[in-house]
């Protein structure tokens, strides 16, 4: 069977998508796993499924590289965002709605030559996760737990943005860290049965956060949407960053702008389409 596809960027952080509006694609799960393999597939950090919705204007699926269904996917849902809008789907509205496993999100489409640019989404309240992972509290700002990998301390500050994500500043470059070694020692560590997300992070000399991060269940992408959020409100929990403020997070593939609130976190980026096509499955 043939299924159509977009292949999008959100900073670098690739997906291959499917129009399931108007077609059907049997088992994600297996299909994801085939597709990301860049040599015998298309190449890619996972597929994401934009499928009808009976109470948003679409619903995102997203399946890692290793097939695992994610909760939700920060660059993801832009490129959703564009795809509807540029496709005709949502009537020229750049006020959009797309449902995930982590509720329904409300995006604001940046429209330019009559194509979706960016995309400002409010990615709902931050949650400090998990309540296994004990949190020295000094003085008002938290500062997370000892974590032991390798036989090193890592101080960690986890945040869910309805996936969940191990925040660590260090003061060595991150650059020069091997995510390949380690990543996966975090990602798999017995404190963190369903997994995590694990972004390491140095304070720039202008105050923006860079980061490098190591995703569960597709390993080190060159950007995460939901992890610059939880980036950005872990600075903000640990006195780096000013609760309100515009938080610039730069990743290998792009910069975000988190604003962390009372409320919310907004996040906003590109999407960017790169070509279409179609496969035999
Ligand atoms: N690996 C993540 C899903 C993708 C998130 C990321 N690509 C983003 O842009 O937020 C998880 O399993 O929780």
């Amino acid at each position: 069977m043939k299924l159509s596809f977009t292949k999008m960027h959100g900073c670098g952080n690739h997906y291959i998508y499917f129009n399931c509006f108007d077609q059907a694609v049997p088992d994600p799960e297996a299909l994801s796993i085939r597709l990301s393999e860049p040599h015998f597939g298309i190449g890619g950090d996972g597929i994401i499924l934009i499928s009808p919705s009976d109470r948003a204007d679409a619903q995102m699926r997203i399946f890692n590289a290793d097939g695992s269904e994610g909760r939700m996917c920060g660059n993801g849902i832009r490129c959703v965002g564009k795809y509807l809008y540029d496709n005709g789907m949502v009537n020229g509205r750049t006020a959009v709605t797309v449902d995930t496993l982590s509720g329904v999100k409300r995006l604001e489409l940046d429209v330019r030559d009559g194509r979706v640019q960016s995309v400002r989404v409010d990615m709902g309240a931050a949650i400090l996760l998990p309540r296994d992972i004990p949190a020295d509290f000094e003085g008002d700002s938290v500062v997370g737990a000892p974590l032991v990998v390798d036989e090193r301390v890592y101080h960690v500050t986890c945040v869910s943005m309805g996936n969940p994500h191990c925040v660590i500043f260090l003061s060595e470059d991150i650059d020069s860290l091997d995510l390949a070694r380690i990543g996966p020692k975090f990602e798999h560590h017995p404190l963190f049965p369903a997994r995590i997300n694990t972004e390491f992070v140095n304070i720039q000399s202008d105050g923006s956060l860079k980061m490098r991060v190591w995703e569960r269940g597709s390993g080190e992408t060159w950007a995460c949407g939901t992890g610059a959020c939880a980036v950005g409100v872990a600075a903000c929990l640990t006195g780096r960053a000013e609760k309100g403020s515009d938080i610039t997070v730069r990743l290998r593939g792009g910069d975000l702008n988190i604003q962390y609130t009372d409320e919310t976190v907004f996040m906003t980026g590109a999407a960017t389409t790169i070509f279409e096509g179609e496969i035999e499955i």
